[in-house]
C-alpha cells in the first residue's frame, strides 16, 4: 500500500499569515517515517511546485468580494492535478495544508480517480459559502459550494467541475455556520452532525449514521477532509479560526480510526495548522495532533 505527502504551502484561503508553514511544521515533526512506520510505501516529492505557481500568479485583485482569487484558483487546480496523479498511480494522497481552500483541488483530484466517492468534511465550519453569501471573500469558507457547483460561476474558477453530489456529502464538527450556510444546508438537504449531535450520541453512532448517509455499503470510496479547528481549541490551538465547544483528542481521533476501518479510505487532508499561531508549546501540540490523525487515518490502532 502506497501514499504520496502533497505538502502544500499555502494560506490564500485566508488572511492570517503562517498557515502555508503547516506542511513543513508536520514533515519536520517526522510524519513521513510515521507513516512508513505504519507500513506504507511513501513518495513525497517535495511541495515547491505550488510555490512557483503562487508566485507566479503576480498582483492578485479581488473579484467581487473574493481574495486572492487567481492565486486560490491556480494553486487549487495545481493540486487537483497532481493529486488526481497520485490517485491514478495507486498512492492514497495525503494533503497537507495550508487552508482549506486547497480543498477544491484536493477533492477535484480525488474524483477524477473515484467519480463515485463520498466525502467526509470534519470542521468547525461548512466552508460552503457562495460569491452571494461570502462576508469576507475568504475562500477557504467557501470551497464546498464550488465543489457541489452552487452559486454563480466564476471564470477563474471554470476549472473547478461540480464533482460532488450533496448525498456523497456528510460533515462532523460544525459549531460556526454562517445564516447563508445554513440555508444552503436546508435547501441542499446536506447531512450535518454538529457538535450537539456528538452530544447527544456520542462520537461512535455520530460517524456510524455518517457513513451510513453516505457509505450505506461501505464500499465508496472515502475522502476525509480534516480541519484541524474542528477539534476543541485546547487541543488544536494553533489554527486560524478557532471555535470553542470542539471534538476530544480522542473524537478526532475515533473519526479518523473508524474511517481506516472501513478500508475505503482514498484519499487524506490535513488542513489549516498554523504553526505561528500562538505560543510554542501550542504549535508543538497542534502538529503533533496533526501527525496523530494522520496516522489514525493511516492504520495506527491503539492494541
Ligand atoms: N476555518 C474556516 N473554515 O473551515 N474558516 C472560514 C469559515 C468561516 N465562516
Ligand atoms: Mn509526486
Ligand atoms: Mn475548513
Ligand atoms: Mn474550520
Amino acid at each position: 500500500k502506497s501514499l504520496a505527502i502533497v505538502g502544500c504551502p499555502f494560506s490564500g484561503g485566508q488572511p492570517r499569515a503562517g498557515v502555508d508553514q503547516g506542511p513543513i511544521h508536520l514533515i519536520h515533526a517526522g510524519l513521513p517515517k510515521q507513516l512508513e512506520e505504519l507500513g506504507w510505501k511513501v513518495h513525497f516529492d517535495g511541495h515547491h511546485q505550488f510555490e512557483d505557481v503562487s508566485a507566479a500568479i503576480g498582483p492578485d485583485s479581488p473579484i467581487g468580494k473574493l481574495k486572492n482569487p487567481r492565486r486560490v484558483s491556480k494553486v487549487c487546480e495545481e493540486v487537483a492535478k497532481v493529486v488526481g496523479e497520485h490517485a491514478k498511480n495507486g498512492q492514497l494522497p495525503v494533503t497537507l495544508g495550508g487552508d482549506h481552500s486547497l480543498a477544491m483541488g484536493t477533492i477535484s483530484g480525488t474524483f477524477e480517480k473515484y467519480p463515485d466517492a463520498c466525502v467526509v468534511w470534519v470542521d468547525a465550519h461548512a466552508d460552503i459559502n457562495t460569491t452571494d453569501t461570502t462576508d469576507s471573500g475568504n475562500i477557504h469558507g467557501m470551497p464546498v459550494s464550488f465543489l457541489l457547483g452552487l452559486g454563480e460561476k466564476v471564470e477563474e474558477f471554470k476549472w473547478v467541475k461540480p464533482v460532488l453530489k450533496p448525498s456523497r456529502l456528510v460533515y462532523i464538527g460544525l459549531r460556526d455556520v454562517d445564516a447563508g450556510e445554513k440555508r444552503i444546508l436546508k435547501e441542499n438537504n446536506i447531512k450535518a452532525f454538529s457538535m450537539h449531535e456528538v452530544d447527544k450520541y456520542g462520537i461512535g453512532k455520530v460517524v456510524e449514521m455518517a457513513l451510513d448517509h453516505v457509505n450505506p455499503n461501505r464500499d465508496r470510496p472515502i475522502h476525509l477532509s480534516f480541519d484541524v479547528d474542528a477539534l476543541d481549541p485546547t487541543v488544536a490551538p494553533s489554527t486560524g479560526t478557532p471555535v470553542r465547544g470542539g471534538l476530544t483528542f480522542r473524537e478526532g481521533h475515533y473519526i479518523c480510526e473508524a474511517i481506516y476501518e472501513t478500508g475505503c479510505l482514498v484519499a487524506l487532508d490535513i488542513m489549516e495548522v498554523n504553526p505561528s499561531l500562538r505560543d510554542a508549546e501550542s504549535v508543538r501540540q497542534t502538529v503533533a495532533v496533526g501527525c496523530s490523525l494522520a496516522r489514525s487515518a493511516l492504520g495506527e490502532t491503539l492494541l
